[in-house]
């Protein structure tokens, strides 16, 4: 019988999540648990450990990263420990030291602690780093994402494994509700920590949870929002492997300068538009509304036999008269010009 929405997740179960991702047989040689000590990631703690009894389950590793921003947080480390340590499973506690930004302190705390886990990762020879998101971080991230205009990539939003560095981070909880992980707790008799950041109206992810439970009332719940970010990360990888291939097909020069063919503007929009990205990302970042202006206007001005220049991302985009598109590094260019003026004699 299929396990209900709030149902504890058995061993058995736990082997079936985590060892496609995980596993042996996916090339895992080390596993290092990412434990904040909240219910998720402690059900994650113990999950694991649960299928390492079993066999079959690589070296497990834990760490806790300790932001320094409450008081509280070297003390919750240690409870992580105490649970590891229970489980024999070896922790580190990962101390971020390095400035603390006044503004966007949550993004600047989420890329330290990527980072810092990459390092341990490195060091204890693990090849996966696990976090413990789930069917409610997805669909939350989603509907976030919605309220933003995100396209089809940003719906996409988490995967279940994606490269960091030349690591693996893996997240195999994005099809189980909260529920179940607290379930799963309860049932072990395991505690947790309570992290007064989750009810903090201060925080995006608190709102959207209060926009996420109205939507439920009307239907659109976690497991919809999850089943569209799914569709969605079907769609976009679709695209973005078509937006390789007329890359690959357009591209008649590769040097300093890149040249692409007048059939680049003939592609349809999304596959021109997702070109241009891979390639202005070369670069440097680019912002979706402004990569779309950029097609529409080298567009607009191919469809009328015009010419075009666009600085954007630290790139130069170019429009002949024919319909070619060139791309180059801003400062090349200005290189090129400062060339052409001292041979021309000028100044
Ligand atoms: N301090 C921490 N130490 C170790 N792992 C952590 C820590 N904080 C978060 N994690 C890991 O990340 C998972 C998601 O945590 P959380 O939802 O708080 O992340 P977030 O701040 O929303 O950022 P993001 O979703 O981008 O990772 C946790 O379940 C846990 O596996």
């Amino acid at each position: 019988m299929p396990a209900g929405p709030d149902d504890p997740i058995v061993p058995d179960e736990a082997a079936t999540l985590l060892a496609p991702l995980i596993g042996r047989d996916a090339g895992c040689a080390g596993v290092l648990l990412a434990v904040s000590g909240g219910p998720d990631s402690v059900a994650l703690l113990h999950l694991a450990a649960l299928w390492r009894e079993r066999g079959g389950a690589p070296p497990l590793f834990a760490a806790t990263v300790d932001h320094g921003l409450r008081p509280e947080s070297a003390g919750e480390a240690e409870r992580v420990a105490e649970w590891c340590a229970e489980r024999r499973v070896p922790h580190a506690v990962l101390r971020w030291t390095g400035r603390k930004p006044a503004t966007r302190i949550h993004a600047a705390a989420r890329e330290a602690r990527y980072a810092l886990l990459a390092q341990q990762a490195e060091r204890v020879g693990a090849t996966h780093i696990v976090t413990a998101h789930h069917r409610d971080d997805l669909s939350e991230t989603v509907l976030m994402r919605l309220t933003r205009g995100s396209g089809v990539r940003g719906l996409a939003a988490m995967r279940k494994s994606r490269p960091l560095g030349g690591l693996f981070l893996v997240r195999p909880f994005l099809d189980v509700s909260k529920s179940r992980l607290l379930a799963t707790l309860t049932q072990a008799g395991q505690d947790w920590l309570r992290d007064p950041s989750n009810a903090d109206p201060r925080f995006g992810r608190t709102r959207t949870r209060r926009l996420a439970a109205m939507l439920a009332e009307e239907g659109l719940d976690a497991a919809r929002l999850a089943a569209l970010a799914r569709r969605a990360a079907r769609a976009d990888a679709a695209l973005d492997e078509a937006a390789r291939a007329a890359h690959a097909r357009h591209l008649s020069q590769e040097a300093d300068r890149r040249v692409f063919g007048p059939g680049l503007l003939g592609e349809p929009d999304e596959i021109m538009l997702r070109v241009l990205q891979l390639e202005l990302e070369r670069h440097g970042p680019v912002r979706l509304e402004r990569l779309e202006s950029l097609a529409a206007d080298l567009s607009a001005a191919a469809r009328r036999g015009h010419r075009l220049t666009r600085s954007l991302a630290g790139a130069v985009t170019a429009l002949d008269g024919l319909g070619q598109v060139t791309i180059s590094a801003e400062k090349e260019r200005r290189r090129g010009r400062r060339a052409l003026t001292k041979a021309d004699g000028s100044s």
